[in-house]
């Protein structure tokens, strides 16, 4: 039987975690297999509970699971302490460096029925877009060293250190090439080389990466452009490839793009395809403990760990499938409603979708 470590975190985090485990259970129903669940305190609720946000009994049930479903952690409560203690970096950063979770998968699609919760204009959006950002997740800036503050007054100094090693852009580079492989064979690889060292190295090695891949077309965009072509034409992109911080910052513009936040999933995987699954949006403080929030980025992120870390591609097809059938019901979430329909709280949106998937069974 697997296990799966549920770190469902902060804010928004338990509220949409609930749904994806109602999902998930909906979907061992159905298709007859079995994970078992274990949860512990992650993020700020750790550090109010234990004392620090990534508590040694937490990351040794991590070690100890098949797979990480992760929600999300931070916000203003913790804002205070000192940077190296907060939520942030104190569990989530440090969770992607120790199981080296380096390829971070973000599909951002539009479901037909949600074209027009796109803010892009309709003949822009077309018949819907499929773009795939694969986003470098344990290096570059966020990751740096040196790293600090020095000095004080006007010349008091802040630095980060962006940082790549030829090893971690061609390992990145290969996943993003198989990934177009499998979809519309296109990789534009997003960077700054006209101003960045590290981004020239990057640049070389994509290249050299895409000697191995003559079927995959490879185009170079600076990161200034490509946020400006995305929305321009998304259609222009199949697979997106990121380094750390331009990805965390191109998939938060491809999620609105999609119509919310709260739509668009992710999955971190090291090269033994051990996973951690979460939202790419963050706590939501702003929305956090009304009910309102929108699962379904939580619950796509549970059904890419039943598609990439157990093999269960049909029982993570039909939730996808589940998902698009709510929308097309016209069913929404606050974030995705179009004019005239009452919206529906996250347990409703829930519901709606485990109704879908025992339906299709
Ligand atoms: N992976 C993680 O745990 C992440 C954590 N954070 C943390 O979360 C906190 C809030 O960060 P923000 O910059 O405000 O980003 P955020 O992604 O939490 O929120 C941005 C906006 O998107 C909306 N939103 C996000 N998810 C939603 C959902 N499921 N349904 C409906 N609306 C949704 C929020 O209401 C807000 O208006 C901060 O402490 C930040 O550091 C931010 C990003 C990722
Ligand atoms: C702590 C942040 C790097 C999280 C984030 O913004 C993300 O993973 O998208
Ligand atoms: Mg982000």
């Amino acid at each position: 039987m697997k296990q799966v470590a549920v770190l469902a975190g902060d804010g928004i985090g338990p509220e949409v975690m609930a749904e994806a485990i109602k999902v998930l259970a909906a979907a061992q129903r159905r298709f007859g297999f079995t994970l078992h669940f274990e949860y512990a305190d992650v993020g700020g609720v750790a550090i109010d509970r234990h004392g620090e946000a990534l508590p040694a009994a937490t990351l040794q049930l991590c070690e100890q699971s098949d797979a990480i479903l992760f929600g999300s952690v931070g916000g203003p409560k913790w804002e205070g302490l000192s940077p190296e203690r907060q939520p942030e970096r104190a569990s989530l950063l440090p969770l992607r460096k120790h199981f080296d979770l380096f390829c971070n998968l973000r599909p951002a699609r539009v479901f037909p029925p949600l074209a027009a919760a796109c803010p892009l204009r309709p003949d822009i959006v077309g018949d819907g877009f499929d773009v795939l950002v694969v986003r470098e997740l344990t290096s570059d800036i966020y990751f740096g060293t040196p790293k600090g503050r020095e000095g004080s007054g006007p010349e008091e100094r802040g630095f980060d250190t962006m940082s790549y090693t030829r090893r971690e852009i061609e390992r990145i580079s290969r996943m993003a090439f198989d990934a177009a492989r499998l979809r519309r064979k296109r990789v534009t690889s997003v960077d700054k080389a006209n101003v960045l060292t590290t981004m020239v190295l990057w640049r070389e090695v994509v290249s050299e990466v895409a000697r191995d891949y003559p079927d995959v077309e490879l185009r170079h965009i600076y990161v200034d452009n490509a946020t400006m072509q995305l929305v321009r034409d998304p259609h222009q992109f199949d697979v997106m490839l990121c380094g750390n911080m331009f990805g965390d910052i191109i998939s938060d513009e491809a999620a609105m793009l999609t119509g919310s936040m709260g739509m668009l999933a992710s999955a971190s995987l090291n090269s033994d395809k051990f996973g951690l699954y979460e939202p790419a949006g963050g706590s939501a403080p702003d929305i956090a403990g009304q009910g309102i929030a929108n699962p379904i980025a939580e619950i796509l992120s549970a059904a890419m760990m039943l598609r990439y870390s157990f093999g269960l591609e049909e029982a993570a097809a039909a939730i996808d499938q589940a998902v698009e059938k709510t929308l097309e019901n016209g069913i929404r979430t606050g974030d995705i409603a179009a004019g005239g329909r009452q919206p529906v709280g996250t347990a409703a949106m829930g519901d709606a979708i485990v109704g879908e998937l025992t339906a299709g069974s």
